[in-house]
C-alpha cells in the first residue's frame, strides 16, 4: 500500500528534503520539469522522435511546407504564477532543446514569481518569449502537439481564473490547416495537478457565491451557471504527471485519464516515518495498491491474510460461521448473494436465517450455504446463543421493519458485525440511536444515499460546492462518520473510503488502470457485504477485514470484466486467490 499526500503532506516532505541539505528547491524542480517530459514521452513514444524539417528541395525522407505545418512538434506552455509555473518553464526549455517549437504564456506578474520559478523564468527568456496569459493571446497560431497546464499545482487556495481556464480551451480551437482536427494529435497534460483541482479533495473549486444566500433564486442561477459556462472551467487533461506520490485529489476523482507518477529523489526522506513528518501516523491515508504478485515478498498484501493453506491442520468452525439475515419470500436474493460472496471468500460455514415463510425459496436456491429460520428478534436471540456464529450481516433484502427488530438484537450479542442497505436505512429517523448500539467491532457499509440518511450533516458538508482549498473531502466525511458511529465506515464507490474511529484510513479505487464500471449494477453491494461478513468469519479484524474485500471486490470485477451481473463476483474470487499465489 503507497501512502496518498495532502498538499500540506507533500510540502513537509519537500521541506525536510531541502532542510536537509541534501537537494534544494530548484534541483526538485529541475527533476520536475525533466520526469515530465520523461513521462510524456514515455506515454506517446512518437513524440520522442525527433522533429523533421521542411527539405528545401523537396527530397524524399523530408516533409513538404504543408505536411510540415501539420507535423512539427509544438507545445504551448502556461504557466502560473507559482512553482507549478516553474515547473512549466523547465518543461519548455526541455522541450526546446529537444527541437520542439515551444510557446510559453505566463498568467500574473513575473516580479512576484517565487524564487526559484523566477529562476527558471529568467533561463527561459534567454531562449524564447514569455507571452502574457489572456484569452486573445492564445487564441492565434496553429494548434499544438502538446498543451502543459502548468498554471496551479498545489498551492491552489480558490477557484482558477477564467482567463485561465478560457486560455485551455482556446488552444483546442486554434488552427489546424487543411487538415480535419481529430487527425492532428492533440494532448493536454497537467503538471501534478489538472489545474483548478483540490489537490486534497479532488473536487473543482467552484468562485465564491456572491449573490444573497437566502435568495434561492439567486443560489438557483448559480448553479445553473456552474453547470453550464462554468464547466468551462474544467480543465480535463489526457495525462497528469505528478511527483513523489499521488495527492488525495487524485484518487478522490478522475478527472484526468491518466495519472503517473514521477520519482524525484525524495525517497530517502520516505524513510522517515510519516509520523515523524506530521504527529498521528493515523494522519496518513493509504492507497490500496497492492502489487500483484510482486508486493508478495515486499509488502503487507491480502495473500499472506488470505492464505487458509497456513492452518492445514485447521477444519472448518476455525474458519468462522456467518450468519446472513435475509428478509421475506420473494425478497432473499441480495441475502444469497451476500452468503455466497462470504462462502467463496472463505467463511468455513454460511448460514442464511430468513423468515420463516421464506425458508422454502432458499432452501430451493442453496446447496451449501446452510438455512435457519429467524421470525422475530426472541428467535434470533436463541440462535446466537450458538456462539460459533462468529459474524453476522444484516441489511441485504431484510426489510426496514425487520431490520429494526433484529438490528438490536445482533449487535447486543456482540459479534463481528456488518450492516449495510436495509440495516442502515431503518434509521434514518434515528442515527443517534443506532450510533448507541454499535461496538468496534461493527463496519458499516453505506452507498452514498444510506451515507447520507445516516450522517445528513456530514453528507451536506461534503456535497457542498467547494469554493476554497483544501476542501471538505471524502476522507474527511468518512472519518468524521466512523469517529462518529464508535467503529469501521467503509462508503462505497468508484472511490471507496474506509475509515476508522481512530482516523486510519484508505481508499480502495476503482479509477484509472483499474477502472470497474461495470460494478455499478444491481446487487454488487450486497457481494461486498458478504465478502466483508467472510473475512469478518474468517477473523481478520474490521478495518482490514473492509480493506481486503474492497480490493477483492474489484479485483474480481477486473478479472470478470464488462458484462458482469452481482453473480459473477463471487465466481471470480478462485481465479484472483490463484492471481495472488493463495
Ligand atoms: N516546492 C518544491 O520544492 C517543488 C514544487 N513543485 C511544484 O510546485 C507546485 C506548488 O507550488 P506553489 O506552492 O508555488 O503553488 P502553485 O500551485 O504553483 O500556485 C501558487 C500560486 O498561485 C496563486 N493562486 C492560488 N490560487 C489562485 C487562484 N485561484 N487565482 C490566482 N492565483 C492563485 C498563489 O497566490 P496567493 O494564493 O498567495 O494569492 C500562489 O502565487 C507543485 O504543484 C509542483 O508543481 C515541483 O517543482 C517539485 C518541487
Ligand atoms: N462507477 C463505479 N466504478 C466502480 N465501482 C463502483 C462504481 N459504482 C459503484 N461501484 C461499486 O459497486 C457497488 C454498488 O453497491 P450498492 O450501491 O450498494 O449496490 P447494490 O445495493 O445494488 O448492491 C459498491 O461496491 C460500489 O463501490
Ligand atoms: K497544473
Amino acid at each position: 500500500m503507497t501512502e496518498l499526500l495532502t498538499a500540506a503532506q507533500m510540502r513537509a516532505i519537500e521541506q525536510a528534503a531541502i532542510d536537509s541539505g541534501d537537494v534544494t528547491g530548484l534541483e526538485l524542480m529541475e527533476r520536475a520539469g525533466r520526469g515530465v517530459v520523461e513521462a510524456i514521452f514515455e506515454e506517446w513514444p512518437e513524440l520522442a522522435k525527433p522533429n523533421r524539417g521542411a527539405s528545401p528541395s523537396g527530397s524524399p525522407g523530408y516533409l513538404g511546407p504543408r505536411e510540415t505545418r501539420a507535423a512539427r512538434r509544438r507545445a504551448v506552455v502556461l504557466c502560473g504564477p507559482g512553482n507549478n509555473g516553474g515547473d512549466g518553464f523547465v518543461v519548455a526549455r526541455r522541450l526546446l532543446d529537444k527541437g520542439w517549437d515551444v510557446e510559453v504564456f505566463l498568467f500574473g506578474d513575473p516580479d512576484k514569481l517565487p524564487p526559484d520559478a523566477r529562476t527558471n523564468y529568467d533561463v527561459w527568456c534567454s531562449m524564447g518569449a514569455v507571452k502574457k496569459l489572456e484569452v486573445d493571446a492564445v487564441t492565434s497560431g496553429p494548434r499544438p502537439t502538446l498543451l502543459i497546464d502548468a498554471m496551479f499545482g498545489t498551492g491552489l487556495t480558490r477557484a482558477i481564473p477564467l482567463d485561465c481556464a478560457l486560455a485551455f480551451h482556446a488552444i483546442e480551437k486554434r488552427d489546424v490547416g487543411d487538415r480535419h482536427p481529430w487527425l492532428v494529435p492533440y494532448h493536454r497534460v497537467a503538471i501534478d495537478t489538472p489545474s483548478g483541482l483540490d489537490t486534497d479533495s479532488g473536487k473543482f473549486l467552484l468562485p465564491e457565491f456572491s449573490g444573497d444566500a437566502d435568495d434561492e433564486e439567486d443560489w438557483e442561477s448559480y448553479w445553473e451557471w456552474w453547470q453550464n459556462d462554468a464547466s468551462m472551467r474544467l480543465l480535463l487533461p489526457d495525462l497528469t504527471i505528478s511527483f513523489h506520490r499521488r495527492r488525495l485529489g487524485h484518487v478522490l476523482s478522475d478527472v484526468s485519464r491518466k495519472v503517473v507518477v514521477c520519482d524525484i529523489g525524495l525517497g530517502k526522506e520516505d524513510r522517515h516515518p510519516a509520523h515523524l513528518l506530521w504527529p498521528h501516523s493515523n494522519d496518513v491515508v493509504r492507497l490500496l495498491d497492492f502489487d500483484v504478485p510482486k508486493g508478495r515478498s515486499k509488502r503487507a498484501w491480502p495473500g499472506n491474510d488470505l492464505d487458509k493453506r497456513r492452518g492445514a491442520q485447521s477444519h472448518k468452525y476455525t474458519h468462522g460461521h456467518a450468519l446472513i439475515l435475509s428478509g421475506q419470500s420473494g425478497k432473499g436474493g441480495a441475502a444469497r448473494l451476500a452468503a455466497r460472496g462470504a462462502l467463496r471468500i472463505g467463511a468455513g460455514l454460511v448460514t442464511v436465517a430468513p423468515t420463516p415463510g421464506a425458508l422454502q425459496e432458499n432452501a430451493a436456491r442453496l446447496d451449501a450455504i446452510m438455512l435457519s429460520p429467524v421470525g422475530d428478534a426472541p428467535t434470533l436471540e436463541t440462535v446466537l446463543a450458538d456462539e460459533r456464529f462468529n459474524a453476522l450481516c444484516l441489511g441485504p433484502g431484510l426489510g426496514q421493519e425487520r431490520a429494526r427488530e433484529l438490528v438490536p438484537v445482533a449487535l447486543a450479542a456482540e459479534r463481528a458485525t456488518v450492516l449495510d442497505a436495509d440495516a442502515l436505512t431503518a434509521f434514518a429517523d434515528n442515527p443517534a440511536g443506532l450510533f448507541d448500539m454499535l461496538h468496534e467491532n461493527c463496519v458499516l457499509t453505506p452507498h452514498a444515499g444510506e451515507f447520507a440518511r445516516l450522517f445528513p450533516d456530514i453528507a451536506e458538508k461534503l456535497n457542498a460546492p467547494a469554493t476554497q482549498g483544501p476542501a471538505y473531502s471524502k476522507v474527511d466525511a468518512t472519518r468524521e462518520a466512523a469517529a462518529r458511529a464508535g467503529c469501521v465506515v467503509l462508503f462505497k464507490g468508484p472511490d471507496t473510503v474506509i475509515a476508522a474511529p481512530d482516523g486510519r484510513c484508505s481508499i480502495n479505487s476503482a479509477a484509472y488502470e483499474r477502472s470497474a464500471p461495470w460494478l455499478a449494477s444491481a446487487g454488487t453491494g450486497d457481494v461486498l457485504a458478504g465478502f466483508v461478513t467472510g473475512l469478518l468469519a474468517r477473523g481478520f479484524k474490521p478495518i482490514q477485514a473492509a480493506e481486503t474485500a474492497a480490493w477483492m471486490h474489484v479485483e474480481c470485477a477486473l478479472e470478470f470484466g464488462p458484462g458482469l451481473i452481482a453473480e459473477d463476483l463471487s465466481e471470480m474470487l478462485p481465479n484472483v486467490f490463484r492471481k495472488l499465489g493463495v
